[in-house]
């Protein structure tokens, strides 16, 4: 197969904070992602800056706080984008054939169907090399259900996943991610290399630096993280010169490289984590999250406390301890009622009273931890 590299390019490296693009910029990172097409990548780019670009031609003074104000400029500024976008890949000229854009939003991911169809429809385009530019379709995304993708960061990570792709490299105004924020201390000292993201590299990881940018350092580090459970090695960098992104695919990028070693998961668990939509909860005592998190084991009815939502046999739940974290999500073996009659009971319980064909609740070949 031929190796797809999927780049990020937040707001912040494309619009100034005055809001509009900049050309200068969009013609730059245009270049660069020709550039990996002519060496035999198959490149796709998701692509931040709708909301930036379309707020001042749509008349307000800075971007807007409203939903449907930012919805407004994001469908001005979509078109502003894409026409850019557009004449700076015909300006480069090359083997490539053009840009095409895609919108999409969680539920997309959620909803094996239409994932399935977007998947297709983007690997037609990139056998016809053509670089699909994504963005999230801001019209219809809603906050409700974290439905919302908000900053780019998590949706790079979901098509990453989606095309297995060689490499995530995500572009922001940092060379990487460092001790601190750099905008804050300037002693900060940059990370080159994670291997594991723990809960020390999530502290360190703030919000956005500029007032264009949404997500800052901490969305793109569980974007990496999302990435890294895929198997897809990420890199959170910054490109400035011509050559520099062809040095960040090949290792040598000025930024934080993520690797993969201890991560990938199967395309069954990837869904499992990050693309379906949880029907419902389980909410679990310490030692059934203990058996979960540390011992690899299932879940089974005896450290099951409370359920919420009317879910079915195959549905994927999310588990939460009884503080009310996310602990991880998994593919349930029985409808909500029969989890009702079962939770506490001890395995001989369970077997003596009902005629289970499965005592797990949920297998572990189908959790996926996300604490
Ligand atoms: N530990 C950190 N290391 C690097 N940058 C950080 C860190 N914590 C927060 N940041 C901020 O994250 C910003 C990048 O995120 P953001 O503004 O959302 O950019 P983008 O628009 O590219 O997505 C940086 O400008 C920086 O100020
Ligand atoms: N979909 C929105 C993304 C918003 C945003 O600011 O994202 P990012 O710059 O990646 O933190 C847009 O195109 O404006």
């Amino acid at each position: 197969m031929t190796e797809r590299i999927v780049v990020k390019i937040g707001s912040s490296s494309l619009t100034s904070d005055e809001g509009g693009l900049n050309r200068d910029r969009i013609s730059f990172f245009a270049n660069e992602l020709a550039a990996l097409q002519e060496r035999g990548y198959q490149v796709l780019l998701v692509t931040s800056g709708a909301v930036a670009a379309g707020f001042r031609r749509i008349g307000y003074e800075s971007r807007p706080k409203l939903v449907h104000q930012k919805q407004a400029a994001a469908a001005v500024g979509q078109a502003l984008l894409m026409q850019a976008y557009q004449e700076a890949f015909e300006a480069y000229g090359g083997t490539g054939n053009g840009v095409a854009q895609i919108l999409l939003t969680r539920t997309d991911f959620s909803n094996q169907r239409r994932i399935k169809n977007a998947r297709l429809t983007i690997e037609e385009l990139l056998r016809q090399r053509t670089v699909p530019i994504i963005n999230e379709n801001d019209t219809v995304a809603t906050d409700e259900l974290h439905m919302k993708f908000g900053d780019n960061d998590t949706l790079s990570a979901l098509v990453a996943n989606l095309v297995q792709a060689k490499h995530l490299i995500i572009l922001t105004d940092t060379d990487g991610l460092y001790t601190e924020d750099p905008r804050k201390n300037p002693a900060a000292v940059r990370i080159d290399r994670v291997a594991q993201i723990s809960e020390d590299i999530m502290k360190i990881a703030g919000g956005a630096g500029s007032s264009v940018g949404t997500g800052g350092m901490r969305s793109k580090i569980e974007a990496a993280r999302i990435a890294m459970r895929g198997g897809v090695p990420a890199f959170i960098g910054r490109v400035t010169e011509p050559g520099d992104l062809r040095l960040a695919v090949d290792g040598y990028g000025r930024g934080t490289y993520f690797d993969t070693s201890l991560h990938t998961l199967t395309m069954k668990k990837q869904w499992v984590g990050f693309h379906s939509q949880p029907m419902g909860r389980i909410i679990v005592d310490d030692g059934a999250q203990k058996a979960l998190l540390q011992g690899g084991s299932s879940l089974l009815p005896v450290g099951i406390r409370a359920i919420e939502g009317d879910f079915h046999s195959g549905d994927v739940v999310e588990v939460t301890n009884t503080s009310e974290q996310t602990i991880g999500r998994g593919v349930v073996n029985y409808d909500a009622w029969q989890i009702k009659a079962v939770a506490g009971l001890s395995t001989d319980e369970v077997r003596r009273r009902f005629e289970v064909s499965r005592i797990e609740v949920i297998h572990r070949d189908d959790w996926v931890t996300l604490s």
